[in-house]
């Protein structure tokens, strides 16, 4: 008898869990107002034997002695944690499970700020991270692929939450690239694990 297959051709599923409405937009709107009174710089990155301003703002906390090295050359030393990121933090591993010891912010003040494709193995996060991301304020279009594969894009709300499961980083590379339209500025934070053995 003749059978159909449903699953050969089946889209590959992406190590990804997208979390829209994760913040009610009182509680996304209250995170922004106080991520933008976070302690931001703008860090040089070497890249080709050049040294370049990274496209973007950076902010680090977490627990001490949970320093953060990455691309060989930005060194992020965490500050204590506040009560808002905290709660966040715990928030997301009570809906997760996975547990995290660091926050990076990420914020783009327009649409030329950015993040290139990468991906998230730096081996002070131990092997297969699980990393959490919260989206706050402007949308911005964030692409994921397979690394010799094609891009999926999201556009990651404000007061969504996107997980990249244990393994993404091996096997994907994700970036927030830059556009031309106008957009006004975006933080973003990813809580990531750490073993606690310098950088
Ligand atoms: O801004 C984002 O959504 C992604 C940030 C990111 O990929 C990173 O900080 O490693
Ligand atoms: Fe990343």
């Amino acid at each position: 008898m003749q059978q159909l297959n449903l699953f050969t051709e089946s889209v590959p599923v992406l190590p990804i869990t997208y979390y829209p409405n994760f913040l009610s937009q009182e509680l996304a709107n209250e995170l922004y107002q106080h991520c933008l009174k976070l302690e931001w710089q703008q860090n040089q990155i070497r890249m080709l034997g050049k040294t370049m301003p990274v496209p973007r703002l950076e902010c680090i906390y977490g627990d001490a002695g949970c320093d953060y090295l990455y691309s060989n050359s930005v060194f992020l030393k965490p500050l204590t944690w506040t009560e808002a990121l905290q709660v966040m933090r715990d928030r997301i591993t009570a809906l997760t499970g996975y547990k995290f010891r660091i926050v990076i912010g990420n914020q783009y003040r327009s649409g030329q700020d950015s993040i290139g494709w990468h991906s998230d193995n730096e081996p002070s996060m131990g092997s297969n991270p699980a990393i959490a991301s919260v989206s706050l304020g402007s949308c911005r279009k964030f692409q994921i692929k397979p690394r010799d594969g094609k891009p999926t894009d999201f556009w990651l709300e404000h007061g969504s939450l996107l997980i990249m499961h244990p393994g993404c980083q091996s096997t994907h590379l994700h970036q927030v690239p830059k556009t031309n339209k106008v957009v006004s500025t975006r933080i973003n934070l990813t809580f990531r694990p750490h073993t606690g053995a310098g950088r």
